[in-house]
């Protein structure tokens, strides 16, 4: 099958979250799609893009006492072996990383994971546990969604599980290759094979919505922006 995902992405382009919520309702998925309230950006910002996803569960055994050198290469042993993220490498151009860490509270993703990702390619992030080092996750202007900020790091916390596999995050499963729409009204995901009948349907009622505004701006006499164009 060619690889439809460029299109896919210039149909939702410009698109908000509230008109991709209409287009799965104009096709009778008004139970599907819509994550968690709870989950909220970093910072203001909109971002469509490909689900690329990993899945990362509880760490079960206990950390032996060691000092803290010891502790170091226990460190590096653990990122190497346990806490993996064999997605790193696979990130494509217009991918959104979606993390289903089973809402541990542990900062998988953290200022350098987040930004070699997002050289790779990736838009955005979605989570349900928190990211950590987050001043510079907002500096570093990379979009990320999650119901809550995390400190720790995972070793001891957490380990790799899968990638590339159906998730569940905030009420929603993600497949990989699923479009997903994110701004300040939160995340929507839709499933890939329903992508054009979504958008299809988004587009008539975002265009009717600028329509709708944009007699209003005219008769309040307000200079016409490009959200009514
Ligand atoms: O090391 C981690 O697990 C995440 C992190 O803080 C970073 O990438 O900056
Ligand atoms: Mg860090």
């Amino acid at each position: 099958m060619a690889d439809d995902r460029k299109e896919i992405l210039e149909l939702f382009k410009d698109l908000r979250v509230a008109d991709v919520r209409d287009g799965l309702d104009w096709n009778m998925l008004h139970h599907y799609g819509s994550v968690h309230y709870s989950f909220r950006p970093l910072f203001r910002t909109r971002v469509i893009g490909i689900a690329k996803t990993a899945r990362y569960v509880p760490y079960m055994e206990s950390v032996p006492t060691m000092s803290p050198e010891e502790y170091t290469k226990w460190v590096s042993w653990y990122y190497k072996e346990i806490c993996t993220e064999p997605w790193q490498k696979e990130i494509e151009e217009g991918d959104f990383v979606c993390i289903d860490q089973s809402s541990v509270c542990v900062g998988i993703i953290g200022s350098n994971n987040s930004l070699n990702a997002y050289k790779n390619g990736a838009v955005g992030f979605i989570s349900n546990g928190g990211p950590r080092d987050t001043d510079e996750i907002i500096l570093q202007k990379i979009p990320f969604w999650s119901p809550f900020v995390s400190q720790g790091m995972d070793q001891g916390r957490i380990r790799y599980e899968a990638h590339n596999i159906p998730v569940s995050i905030g009420g929603v499963t993600i497949h990989p290759g699923d479009v997903v729409v994110a701004d300040n009204d939160g995340i929507v995901v839709v499933p890939r094979q329903k992508a054009r009948d979504v958008a299809k349907y988004a587009r008539q009622e975002f265009e009717n919505d600028k329509k709708g505004r944009r007699k209003l701006y005219e008769a309040l006499g307000w200079e016409l922006d490009a959200t009514v164009l």
